[in-house]
């Protein structure tokens, strides 16, 4: 008999509980901790993170039903994002994109890309930001329209303000694992200017997905500044081990958890203290991802919750990260800085 057994996870496991609930000595030492953690590995689980388990089945079930939804209504010119143009002044998401648009990556060669892309990721996904404030304004959400699909709508607004209320609470740890004012991150980003992304992987074959003729996300790190990422059963998940370069950590699912990773600009922003590092989805080891007839490996759903810095503020290395090297990084604006990752992201030709 296959064993259904979760894979053991090798990355750092905290309960967040004692941050958010804890006295000033146990927020300390959380936060501490958490942090070496992120200097290390640059990826953490949480439990006890305050999104409740209602939450997070309720956000896997309204993914399902979106990404379910006729082809025609998640097609639709009003829903679907548009193209990303190479001189984009935006590198905002908004709505569906299909299957074969995103190829993440850490290739900028055009030869590094061109190859890369001939195999697409196998996946789709529905982007949407917060619903209130000037980045609303600047780009507004796309929804389908509310008949075909009543409560989806409030459900993500929902889950949008609490996974930005839990990524405040990670920037508190952050800054006080780091020695830094509490609110020195959270000042940062107080529009919510944040990319909220369901993704659905189609089932694919288990063998081409073995064989790397199929792929889900190809290995690469994240662009922003902490990314919150739920997944479900299937798995895939990897993680790139710091002490092995070229080899990879199980990121398994474990129930109710979020993983939390640091993204580019916070690795650049704390002068490479806290560690961006590579991960990727690939096929799943464990029997439980097959379909029954063990021929496709199963679709997966996975939310991903980019946290992005207010668009115009500059951000520079605080005094207290310089270390002996000093600054190494000259001021820039999440703008410049994320406009420039996302054009090498989209295919564009
Ligand atoms: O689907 C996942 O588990 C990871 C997705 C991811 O890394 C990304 O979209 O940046
Ligand atoms: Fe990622």
């Amino acid at each position: 008999m296959p064993s259904k057994a979760l894979p053991k996870a090798s990355l750092p496991i905290f309960d967040f509980s004692a941050f958010r609930k804890g006295d000033a000595e146990e927020k300390q030492s959380a936060a501490t901790q958490i942090v070496d953690a992120f200097k290390r590995y640059g990826f953490v689980y949480l439990v006890n993170h305050g999104i409740s388990p209602e939450q997070n089945q309720a956000l896997f079930d309204w993914s399902k039903k979106f990404f379910y939804l006729p082809e025609d209504v998640r097609m639709r010119p009003a829903l679907r994002q548009p193209e990303i143009k190479p001189n984009a002044t935006s590198y905002i998401a908004r709505g569906y994109t299909p299957v074969g648009f995103e190829k993440l990556s850490q290739a900028y060669d055009d030869d590094g890309l061109k190859s890369l892309r001939a195999v697409p990721d196998g996946k789709d996904m529905f982007e949407l930001g917060p619903d209130k404030g000037i980045a609303e304004i600047r780009e507004p959400n796309r929804y389908p329209p509310e008949d075909a699909l009543p409560g989806f709508k409030q459900f993500t607004s929902e889950f949008f303000w609490s996974a930005n209320e839990l990524a405040m609470e990670v920037f508190r740890c952050i800054a006080i694992g780091l020695g830094l004012d509490e609110e020195y991150f959270v000042n940062y980003h107080q529009d919510a200017d944040n990319l909220f992304r369901l993704i659905r992987y189609p089932a694919v074959d288990r063998v081409a997905l073995a064989a790397g003729k199929a792929a889900r996300t190809t290995a690469h790190t994240d662009h922003g500044s902490i990314t919150l990422l739920f997944q479900d059963d299937v798995g895939g998940l990897e993680v790139e081990d710091p002490a092995k370069p070229g080899t990879y950590i199980v990121a398994a699912p474990i129930e109710g958890s979020v993983i939390v990773n640091v993204g580019d600009f916070l690795m650049r922003w704390t002068n490479d203290v806290l560690k961006s590092n590579l991960h990727r989805v690939v096929a799943p080891s464990a029997d439980r991802s097959l379909s029954d007839d063990g021929e496709m490996t199963r679709e997966r759903y996975s939310t991903a919750f980019f946290i992005q810095a207010d668009r115009n503020k500059v951000i520079q290395c605080a005094k207290e990260l310089e270390g002996d090297e000093g600054a190494k990084y000259p001021p820039v604006t999440a703008a410049e800085y994320l406009l420039m990752r996302r054009a090498a992201t989209f295919k564009t030709y």
